[in-house]
């Protein structure tokens, strides 16, 4: 077997295989968690309505970045979920405890991307209607 050491600074099939077993990552994650399919679907509904309310290239960067943000910790749920069954796969108040915040991380960011998402677009629907 090729030794780490050896491997050449950037190896187009490793490169390829990475971006492979990531992706599998997030179909799993696509296919078995809705909150993912929730959010990617919220991303795509703030990105159109971002181009048809005119959103400034810097507020569009401030949504990507908070939506990316929401997306990579629900990614990151789902691993600590199978993690924690994976060592416990009894009823443990501390799998409980690891589960729970986890999904509280969630949570907090969704909360806070929703309150960017008011914040750049409630003034413009505001001034669209009246
Ligand atoms: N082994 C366990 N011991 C104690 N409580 C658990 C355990 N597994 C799950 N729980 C509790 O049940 C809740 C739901 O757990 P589950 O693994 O079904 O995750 P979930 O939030 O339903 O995930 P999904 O998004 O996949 O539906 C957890 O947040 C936790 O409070």
């Amino acid at each position: 077997m090729e030794s780490k050491n050896n491997r050449s600074f950037v190896s187009w099939t490793r490169l390829k295989k990475s971006f492979y077993y990531a992706s599998q990552g997030i179909a799993y994650t696509w296919k078995n968690e809705q909150n993912f399919r929730i959010h990617t679907s919220a991303a795509v509904v703030v990105f159109v309505a971002a181009q048809l309310l005119n959103v400034s290239a810097a507020e569009q960067a401030l949504l990507a970045v908070s939506i990316g943000a929401v997306l990579c910790l629900e990614l990151l749920n789902t691993s600590i979920e199978h993690i924690t069954d994976l060592i416990i796969q009894t009823f443990d108040e501390r799998a409980k405890i690891i589960k729970d915040t986890a999904a509280g991380a969630v949570l907090v960011f969704s909360a806070t991307a929703a309150v960017v998402g008011m914040i750049i677009f409630i003034p413009r629907i505001v001034h669209i209607l009246f």
